[in-house]
C-alpha cells in the first residue's frame, strides 16, 4: 500500500468511462492530482470501451497522443491519464471510482466488477440518468452501490463537457451522505475554474442530473419550431420543467431538501442544457425536421456520443403510467410523446396551458 511520509494511505482514482464528460473530468483530475502527490497516487486509469478510429485503437490513440479525438477532439489530456480497454483492469486496485458512462450501460459494467474491486473503495457517479432495471424507477447511484456493495455519491452540475475541458469558470455540486468522502473527491476535481459545493441530499440532486435532460429536450423543440424569436416561451418551458422536476421529487422520492435545486445541479443545470447542450440541439433538430428519428438525428450529429433525454422521458412515463399520474407531469408526458412522434412538437404548448401549475392557489411551496 503506498502512503504519504506522515503514514497516510495514498489514493488511486480510476475513471470508469471515456465519453465527452468522462474525458472532461479526466482533464482537470489528472492535472489535479498531479499537485498532491501525498494523497492521490499520479497514474489514473481510465476505462475506454474499445473501439477502432481511423484504423486505431482508440486506446492505443489515447495513451500515445494523448487526446481522445472521438469524443473530446483538440483538447490534450494530461499524461498520467492512462487508457484501459479491461474494466475490471482499470477499476480493481482503486481507492475512488469515479462513474462517467451513458445510463443504459451501468448495470452490465457493475456487474463485471462485481468482487473484483477492493471492498473498502468509495464510487461517486457523474452520470445523468435514471434505472428502471428493477421495475421501479430508481438511481443510479444505487445501483453502484448496490451491485458493488461500497458508498456511492454522485458529481451532478451545470457542465456542458467541452466548456469545462476548455477551463471556463463554473460550479458543480457534490452529493455524499457521508461528507467525509465527498470531501476527498472534492480535493482530486475541484480547481480554481471548476468550484465544488458539497451537500448531503444525493437522492435530489441526482433525480435533477437526469430530470433537467427531459426539461432540455422540451426547450429545444421550442428552439426548433420558432429559432430564437421566442423567449418567453422557451423561459415558460424550462420554469413549468423544473417545478415538475421539484414536484416529482418530493411525490416519489420525499425527504430531499429544497435548496438542493437551488444548487449548481438544479437550477443553473436546467439553464445551461436548455441552452447549450446535445439534448437541446438534437430536440431543435428534431423539431424542425418530421421525417426523421431521435436515433438518425443522434448519429448524423453526435458521432456515436448518446443522448440522454429521450431515454429518461420513456422511463419517467412508464413510471407515471404505472402511477397514474401521466396528468400530473403534462411537460414530461408530452416531451415524451413528441419523442415517440405519438404527438407534433407544435401541440407541445397546448398540454401546457391548462398545467397544474396556473390553476388557483398553486403558488409553489416556497424554496
Ligand atoms: N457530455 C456532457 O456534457 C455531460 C454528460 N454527462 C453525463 O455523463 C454520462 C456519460 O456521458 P458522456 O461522457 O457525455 O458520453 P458520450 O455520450 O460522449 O459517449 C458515449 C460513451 O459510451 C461508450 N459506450 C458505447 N457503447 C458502450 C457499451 N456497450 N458499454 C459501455 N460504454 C459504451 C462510448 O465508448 C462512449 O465513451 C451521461 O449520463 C451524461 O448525461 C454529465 C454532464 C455533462
Ligand atoms: O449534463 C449536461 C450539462 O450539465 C450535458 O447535457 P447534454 O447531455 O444535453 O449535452
Amino acid at each position: 500500500m503506498a502512503t504519504s511520509p506522515t503514514g497516510q494511505k495514498i489514493l488511486r482514482l480510476a475513471i470508469i468511462g471515456s465519453g465527452n464528460w468522462g474525458s472532461a473530468i479526466a482533464v482537470l483530475i489528472g492535472a489535479n492530482i498531479k499537485r498532491q502527490p501525498s494523497i492521490f497516487q499520479n497514474e489514473v486509469r481510465m476505462w475506454v470501451f474499445e473501439e477502432e478510429v481511423n484504423g486505431r485503437k482508440l486506446t492505443e490513440i489515447i495513451n500515445q497522443d494523448h487526446e481522445n479525438v472521438k469524443y473530446l477532439p483538440g483538447i490534450k489530456l494530461p499524461d498520467n491519464i492512462v487508457a484501459e480497454p479491461d474494466v475490471v483492469k482499470a477499476a480493481q486496485d482503486a481507492d475512488m471510482l469515479l462513474f462517467v458512462i451513458p445510463h443504459q450501460f451501468v448495470s452490465k459494467t457493475c456487474q463485471t466488477l462485481a468482487g473484483k474491486i477492493k471492498p473498502d473503495a468509495s464510487a461517486i457517479s457523474l452520470i445523468k440518468g435514471l434505472s428502471t432495471e428493477t421495475g421501479k424507477i430508481g438511481l443510479i447511484s444505487d445501483i453502484i452501490k448496490n451491485t458493488l456493495k461500497i458508498e456511492c455519491g454522485v458529481l451532478m452540475g451545470a457542465n456542458v463537457a467541452n466548456e469545462v475541458a476548455q477551463q471556463q469558470y463554473c460550479e458543480t455540486t457534490i452529493a455524499f451522505r457521508n461528507l467525509r468522502h465527498g470531501e476527498k473527491y472534492r480535493e482530486a476535481i475541484q480547481t480554481d475554474n471548476f468550484r465544488v459545493s458539497l451537500v448531503e441530499d444525493v437522492t435530489w440532486a441526482e433525480l435533477c442530473g437526469a430530470l433537467k435532460n427531459i426539461v432540455a429536450f422540451g426547450a429545444g423543440l421550442i428552439d426548433g419550431l420558432y429559432g430564437d424569436k421566442a423567449g418567453n416561451t422557451k423561459a415558460a418551458v424550462i420554469r413549468i420543467g423544473f417545478m415538475e422536476m421539484i414536484d416529482f421529487a418530493e411525490t416519489f422520492f420525499p425527504g430531499g431538501y429544497r435548496g438542493t435545486f437551488l444548487e449548481s445541479c438544479g437550477i443553473a443545470d436546467v439553464i445551461t442544457t436548455s441552452y447549450g447542450g446535445r439534448n437541446r440541439r438534437v430536440a431543435a433538430a428534431f423539431a424542425a425536421q418530421p421525417n426523421k428519428s431521435i436515433e438518425e438525428l443522434q448519429t448524423e450529429m453526435l458521432n456515436g456520443q448518446q443522448l440522454q433525454g429521450p431515454g429518461t422521458a420513456e422511463e419517467v412515463n412508464a413510471f407515471l403510467k404505472q402511477k397514474n399520474a401521466e396528468d400530473d407531469f403534462p411537460l414530461f408526458t408530452a416531451v415524451h410523446r413528441v419523442c415517440k412522434r405519438d404527438m407534433k412538437p407544435q401541440d407541445l404548448i397546448a398540454q401546457l396551458r391548462d398545467h397544474p401549475v396556473h390553476r388557483s392557489n398553486t403558488q409553489h411551496k416556497s424554496l
